[in-house]
């Protein structure tokens, strides 16, 4: 009531002509009724998806502690298969469920198919000019084309034989040194130098270890601050904080080292034009087409820095979690190196075109993907206008999740879905190149990873390497069930404790 006098008077003191008290007291009154109104027909009009209650100004920012992907699905067991968040200014909507996630990648798709752009994304990724965050606009189309059917086309993975090869046999000369000595491998940090390698050698033709060090330690930097916590994001009056805890001085160290780095390997480029084609780099291609297909040297430095930050971390994690899982089961691992072993026969390395005779070792490795989704959360969507899925309402510029890993592990889909099993794969036609919404760890639809063939072919010749030269062991007193299987996030869902191995017998 005090309130209601004291806005009376305040209206009074507004209006020229004062407005006597019983007029004024009607006016609020009837201006209040109409809120009251306009909320109800709002929440009546938009039936969102249900929500966690949130609090005041941080909306549902306090429930997010922990593994994210762990955590939204321990909310959607209570809430459902979609739920809506508030944090700070973002609306974000995550699903959980292979039906969902079809309406959205694919009945949906084209009204999801713009990206999240970050602060972070927009600092460091060339203005969102680069393809993971580009909209879904005409440029972006140009981009992914050329992705698609050139940098990243099975021929031309084929055509990048060569550099897998070299580069499986410098990783198995060096685990035969820690063979000898008996002592444990980093398998982490072993996949992630060797997918580094090949994107350096694919992507830019550069072969120093020394030179593919900076890059890499370059590009994680990237990843891990896309992944921060950027005030500005959130509540953008609040983004003064990124200044003083130094956030924004990251941003632009790494966007002017990496550019500096990008520039360089540019200019060499254009002075030695690679004619060979079997022979060129993604870099040589994109010059080739850059005037054809009109892109900037923004698009080609983002398109750049898009195959390490897309390509190594990912490709790496799957390898890593492909031996935690075989060396958690014995008789998987003695399987799949049995197999690999009688398809190989008395030569000396594994030769890829006799990769597809290894039938359990695929199983293997979509079992994999299938239990640690390398992205586990999908690279996020965001709506371009209003629509509805499941029968609620989202809004023009909301978020949206797919939780990847949720789905793969949902148990209305999958029979003992936390165990690892990769004989559910036999026999059956369910794989990951997006139309079966129960298993998709590159995503789906218009928006699909176009690096899989290129991604596959690393994972299956390294582990079948890995698995015809050595046999693996856990390192001394480290039991298989006690084994760290929680994941640790940055671009991408690697261990939380690196694995580590010891490898044994010589085969080689
Ligand atoms: C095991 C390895 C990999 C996994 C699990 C993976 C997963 C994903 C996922 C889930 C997305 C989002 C798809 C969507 O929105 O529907 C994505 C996008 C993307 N990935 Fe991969 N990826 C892998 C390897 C690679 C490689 C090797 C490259 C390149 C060399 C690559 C380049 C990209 C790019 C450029 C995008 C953005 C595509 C777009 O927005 O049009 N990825 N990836």
């Amino acid at each position: 009531m005090v309130k209601l006098q004291f806005m009376v008077q305040w209206l009074s003191s507004q209006v020229e002509t004062p407005l006597n008290p019983i007029s004024a007291f009607l006016l609020i009154l009837f201006s209040l009724l109409f809120l009251i109104k306009l909320n109800g027909v709002w929440s009546k009009k938009f039936n969102l998806p249900p929500s966690p209650p949130k609090l005041p100004f941080i909306g549902n920012l306090h429930q997010l502690g922990g593994v994210a992907h762990r955590t939204f699905r321990d909310l959607s067991k209570k809430y459902g298969p979609i739920i809506f968040l508030h944090l700070g200014r973002s609306s974000i909507v995550i699903v959980s469920s292979p039906d969902i996630a079809r309406e959205i990648m694919k009945t949906q798709d084209i009204k999801f198919s713009n990206r999240l752009q970050t602060t972070a994304a927009k600092t460091m990724l060339y203005g969102c000019n680069d393809l993971v965050f580009a909209p879904y606009c005409e440029c972006y189309r140009r981009m992914r084309k050329i992705c698609v059917q050139e940098l990243l086309s099975v021929s031309r993975v084929q055509s990048f034989k060569y550099i897998r090869e070299e580069e499986v046999a410098l990783m198995i000369q060096k685990i035969s040194r820690s063979c000898s000595m008996q002592t444990p491998v980093n398998i982490a940090e072993m996949a992630l130098t060797l997918s580094n390698n090949l994107a350096c050698r694919c992507a830019l033709g550069t072969k120093s270890e020394d030179g593919n060090k900076e890059i890499s330690e370059m590009s994680r930097e990237v990843s891990r601050l896309l992944g921060a916590l950027c005030f500005e994001d959130l509540y953008p009056s609040l983004g003064w904080i990124d200044v003083l805890t130094g956030l924004r001085s990251r941003f632009r160290k790494v966007t002017r080292d990496i550019d500096t780095y990008l520039e360089q390997i540019i200019d060499e480029h254009i002075s030695k034009t690679q004619e060979d084609d079997s022979k060129q780099d993604f870099l040589d291609l994109l010059l080739r087409v850059q005037v054809d297909i009109n892109l900037t040297r923004e698009n080609i430095k983002g398109l750049l820095l898009d195959m390490f930050l897309g390509g190594t971390e990912t490709t790496a994690t799957a390898i890593e979690w492909v031996m935690a899982e075989l060396a958690r089961k014995p008789s998987a691992l003695k399987k799949t190196q049995e197999e690999v072993r009688r398809v190989v026969g008395l030569k000396s390395k594994v030769c890829e075109e006799e990769i597809d005779q290894m039938e359990y070792l695929k199983y293997v490795i979509k079992e994999t993907l299938r239990l640690h989704a390398p992205v586990p959360t999908g690279v996020p969507r965001v709506s371009d206008k209003h629509t509805t899925v499941n029968g609620y309402d989202i809004p023009p510029n909301t978020t949206v999740l797919i939780n990847i890993w949720a789905i793969q592990r949902d148990p209305d889909v999958w029979d003992n879905p936390d165990d690892f099993i990769p004989e559910r794969f036999s026999g059956s036609s369910t794989d990951f190149g997006g139309q079966d919404y129960e298993f998709i760890p590159f995503g789906s639809g218009r928006r699909i990873c176009p690096g899989i063939s290129f991604a596959v072919a690393i994972v299956e010749v390294a582990i079948a390497n890995l698995l015809f030269h050595f046999d693996w062991e856990l390192p001394g007193g480290t039991n298989a069930e006690e084994l760290d299987m929680i994941e640790e996030i940055s671009i991408s869902a690697n261990m939380r404790t690196p694995l580590q191995l010891v490898p044994k017998a010589c085969f080689s």
